[in-house]
C-alpha cells in the first residue's frame, strides 16, 4: 500500500491492531486513493478483512489527512517567545564571528572540500549544546545522524576528555543520539518519521540536529538526466529542506549540516559587459564564499590583459619564490654555460645540493606558478541555499613555513617543498542571517576546533 508515500508520518503505519489490514492491502494493490473514493463495505469485499477494522482504519486514515492537508494548511499566527535562541560553538572567538554561535529554527551549513574540519567542527557542537544556559550551552542533547558510517566516538571523546569545562559540566555522548543511513531512501525514513518521532518523545530536550552529510546520498542518486528530472530533483532537496526547518520551529532545535562540494569549472566570458547583476551565474561566487579576486577574473578575464595578474593575492608565493631563486643563485656554479671540469667540480656535498636545488626548483616553480582560482561550490544548489540561514565555509589554503619567514631556507638541506608551506585554515562566514559577512583563522587540535586570534 502506498500509504508510506502519502503519509509518512501516519501513526497508522505503526499501529499492531492494522498489520494484518495493510498486509492485506498490500497484497490486493489497495490505495490511499482506494480507502477515500471506496465505502467500507467495498473495502472489505476487496481487501478480505473484517468491516469492522476496514471503516476504523478508512476513519483514521481520513482524520489524518484531513489534518495533514486542510489544518496544517491554514495561516496561523506566530506564537510569542519563539526568537531562535543560540548557543556556543566553544570557541568564543568563532561565536563573535556568527553573531553569539549557532542558532535554533534555523539552518546552519558547514560546506568544505574532504579533510577541512567540517565533522570536526560538528563533533564540537554536539558537546557546546549541552553546555548549561550559564556556560553559552542550551543545557540540550544532540541527534546526529551520519551518512558516511558510524559516529567517529572515540574523537569525540578526544575532544570531551581534553576540555574541562565539558566534563565539569556533565556533557557526555550518552546525551547524543546517533544514527546512520546507508542511502537515500534510509536518509528519508530517518527524516521524516524517526527524527520527528525522537524530537516530540524527548519533549524539548534536543536542542540540535546534526546531518553529516546532507548530500552524501543526494548527490549521488539525483544526478543529472532531462530537464524533468532535474526539476523533479529540484523539488525534492526543496521539500527536504522545508521539512528540516517545519521541524527546527516546532521543535525549536538547530539544525546543523555539512555539504560536500562539486566543481564549477571556468567557463569563458565572451561579453562582460552583457552579464546581468541579477544572473545567478553572476551572483554564485557571492553565495558560495570565493575570493573577491576569482570572482572578478571569472567574470571579467576576456577584458584582462595579463589574466593570471589579478589572481596574485597569494603574497606567500610570491616570498618563496624569490627566497628561493636567491638561493638558486648563491649555489651556482661561477660560469654555468661551460661544462663542468674535474678542476672546479664541487664538492660531492655541493653536487648534491645544486641537483636538489635544480629538482626543488621545478616542483617550487610549478606549485608558485599555479595562481588559485576558486572553482568549488557547494552541493544542492539554490534551492538548498533558499532555506539556509547561515552558510560556514571552511577552507585549507597554505602560507609560508616558519623556515621561510625566517629567512632560513639556505640552511635547508632536503628537497621536499612542502617543507615551505604550513596549512592555514579559515573559517568564512559567507552569508547569515545573524550577522555580517567575515573570515577568522582557525586549528584543529585534541581540543577540537580553535581560533587564532
Ligand atoms: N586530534 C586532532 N589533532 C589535529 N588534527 C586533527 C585531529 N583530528 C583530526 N584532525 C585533522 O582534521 C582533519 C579532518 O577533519 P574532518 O574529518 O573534520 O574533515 P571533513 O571536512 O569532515 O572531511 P570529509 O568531508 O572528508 O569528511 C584532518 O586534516 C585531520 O588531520
Amino acid at each position: 500500500m502506498d500509504l508510506y508515500d502519502e503519509l509518512p508520518q501516519s501513526e497508522l503505519l505503526y499501529d499492531p491492531a492494522f498489520t494484518l489490514l495493510l498486509e492485506s492491502c498490500e497484497q490486493h494493490q489497495l490505495s490511499v486513493v482506494d480507502f477515500i473514493t471506496l465505502n467500507a463495505r467495498e473495502l472489505s469485499r476487496i481487501s478480505q478483512r473484517s468491516i469492522t477494522d476496514v471503516y476504523k482504519f478508512q476513519q483514521l486514515l481520513l482524520r489524518e489527512l484531513h489534518l495533514q492537508y486542510v489544518n496544517e494548511n491554514q495561516p496561523h499566527l506566530l506564537e510569542r517567545g519563539s526568537e531562535p535562541k543560540h548557543f556556543t560553538t566553544g570557541d568564543l572567538a568563532i561565536d563573535d564571528i556568527l553573531g553569539g554561535g549557532i542558532f535554533t529554527k534555523n539552518i546552519t551549513e558547514i560546506f568544505g572540500e574532504s579533510s577541512t574540519g567540517k565533522s570536526q567542527f560538528l563533533m564540537q557542537l554536539s558537546l557546546s549544546v549541552q553546555l548549561p544556559l550559564k556556560m553559552g550551552g542550551l543545557g540540550g542533547k544532540c541527534v546526529y545522524i551520519t551518512t558516511e558510517g558510524d559516529l567517529p566516538t572515540q574523537r569525540i571523546e578526544g575532544i570531551l576528555s581534553s576540555r574541562s569545562e565539558f566534563t565539569e559540566s556533565g556533557v557526555s555522548q550518552d546525551n547524543i543520539f546517533t544514527v546512520s543511513c546507508n542511502d537515500l531512501e534510509s536518509q528519508e525514513h530517518i527524516l521524516n518519521v524517526q527524527l520527528p518521532v525522537l524530537l516530540e518523545r524527548n519533549n524539548s530536550a534536543i536542542k540540535l540536529v546534526i546531518i553529516d552529510s546532507i548530500s552524501h546520498h543526494m548527490r549521488v542518486e539525483l544526478q543529472g538526466g532531462s530537464v524533468k528530472e532535474a526539476q523533479n530533483n529540484r523539488s525534492y532537496v526543496d521539500q527536504t529542506a522545508e521539512r528540516l526547518l517545519d521541524l527546527a520551529n516546532k521543535f525549536s532545535v538547530a539544525i546543523v549540516v555539512a555539504n560536500q562540494v562539486g566543481d564549477k569549472p571556468l567557463q569563458e566570458v565572451i561579453n562582460p559587459y552583457q552579464q546581468s547583476i541579477l544572473d545567478y551565474e553572476y551572483q554564485l561566487g557571492w553565495l558560495v564564499g570565493w575570493k573577491d579576486s576569482s570572482i572578478m577574473y571569472r567574470q571579467k578575464q576576456s577584458e584582462l590583459i595579463n589574466n593570471d595578474d589579478i589572481l596574485s593575492d597569494d603574497e606567500d608565493s610570491i616570498l618563496i619564490e624569490s627566497q628561493f631563486q636567491k638561493f638558486l643563485e648563491s649555489r651556482e656554479p661561477a660560469q654555468p654555460n661551460q661544462g663542468t671540469t674535474e678542476s672546479n667540480k664541487p664538492s660531492n656535498t655541493s653536487v648534491n645540493s645544486n641537483q636538489n636545488a635544480k629538482s626543488r626548483s621545478t616542483l617550487t616553480i610549478q606549485k608558485i606558478r599555479k595562481r588559485n582560482i576558486d572553482q568549488r561550490i557547494p552541493n544542492l544548489g539554490l534551492s538548498w541555499a533558499n532555506h539556509v540561514s547561515t552558510r560556514i565555509l571552511l577552507k585549507k589554503t597554505y602560507k609560508a613555513s616558519p623556515l621561510i619567514q625566517r629567512g632560513e631556507i639556505k640552511f635547508y638541506e632536503g628537497s621536499d617543498v612542502a617543507k615551505f608551506w604550513k596549512v592555514k585554515r579559515i573559517l568564512k562566514v559567507v552569508f547569515s542571517t545573524f550577522c555580517s559577512s567575515d573570515e577568522i583563522t582557525f586549528e584543529i587540535i585534541k581540543r577540537g576546533i580553535e581560533a587564532i586570534t
